[in-house]
């Protein structure tokens, strides 16, 4: 089968890499709507050939590796698919995604989320292992073709991920906590710290703790835009259950209460031992 990919960034170029060892899939092609990401792609090896918008909507199986509004739209413009093409999206929220996907196409789509990622982006960012070991979340199967579904197993289970099925309004109130929140405190700590008056003073004194804490500020702004918009909701409520807890652990400091603060922390470190 022939594989296409749009966007040919982190998650497109990391999918091309990781279908080159798929028995069943015969050739990459690739779409990206920057001609610089098209050459870069090229030139890692990361698809067989870059081709037109019209050229890559004739695979027998299309990645949606753009942002999540951009996801959307591409979904309206390929409505003339036929019946066998598989399609399958990549973005970080479900919802929004799947609501908007055209009737006439429902069942040529499954709607994926694939868990794994790093802050960096563009094609420079792709890595041949970054799915393999890694979960990859597919949202409402039941709605997509029976052919489609089985398409998308095969090809995930063949770039070695494991499947979880879920309803996509869960999904993405999973992943507002999981995800969604993560990004939004590391880009409020490393605006906090950039605020200060002498804030370069501040930084030469980081080390790991604030490295780990503010790896994720580096993630791209346009990808995490449209996330954020998809998800407002579900964002918006765990933002306000973390503004509690962090309210509650700044009284506990704030009122001196050091066996409160101790129970409080010592609640958090449970976390791993499930995670
Ligand atoms: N980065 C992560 O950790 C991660 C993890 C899981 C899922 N995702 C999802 O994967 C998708 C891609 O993210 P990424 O990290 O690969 O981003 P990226 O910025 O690395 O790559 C996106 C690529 O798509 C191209 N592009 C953007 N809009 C386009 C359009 N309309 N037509 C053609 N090309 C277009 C860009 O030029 C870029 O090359 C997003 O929906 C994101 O939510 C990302
Ligand atoms: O590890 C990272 O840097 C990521 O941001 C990966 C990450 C995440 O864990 O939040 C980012 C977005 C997703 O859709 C899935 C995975």
């Amino acid at each position: 089968m022939v594989a296409g990919i749009v966007g040919l960034g982190l998650m497109g170029g990391s999918m091309g890499l990781a279908l080159k060892g798929v028995p069943q899939v015969s050739k990459v092609i690739g779409y990206d709507h920057n001609p610089n990401h098209c050459e870069e792609a090229l030139k890692h090896h990361l698809i067989d050939e870059v081709v037109t918008w019209d050229a890559l909507k004739k695979s027998d199986v299309i990645f949606l590796a753009i942002p999540v509004e951009g996801i959307i739209k591409a979904l309206q413009k390929l409505t003339d698919v036929p019946p066998g093409c598989t399609i399958i999206d990549l973005g970080s929220t479900k919802a929004k995604i799947v609501e908007n996907i055209p009737p006439q196409i429902r069942k040529n789509v499954v709607a994926a989320h694939p868990m794994t990622g790093t802050e960096k982006f563009g094609p420079s960012a792709a890595l041949a292992n970054l799915y393999r070991d890694k979960i990859v979340v597919l949202c409402n199967l039941e709605e997509s073709g029976e052919l489609q579904s089985v398409t998308a197993k095969a090809l995930f289970e063949a770039i070695g991920m494991k499947i979880v099925t879920m309803d996509a309004k869960e999904h993405d109130r999973h992943a507002a906590y999981i995800s969604h929140l993560p990004h939004a405190i590391s880009y409020a700590l490393a605006n906090a710290v950039m605020a200060q008056e002498d804030a370069k003073n501040i930084l030469i004194l980081a080390a790991g703790g604030f490295r780990d804490m503010s790896r994720l500020a580096k993630s791209s702004p346009i990808m995490w835009e449209e996330i954020f918009k998809q998800n407002r909701e579900n964002l918006l409520e765990a933002m306000d259950h973390f503004e509690e807890e962090l309210k509650r652990c700044r009284s506990l400091i704030n009122e001196e209460n050091w066996k409160g603060l101790y129970t409080w922390m010592e609640e958090a470190q449970k976390l791993h031992d499930i995670l």
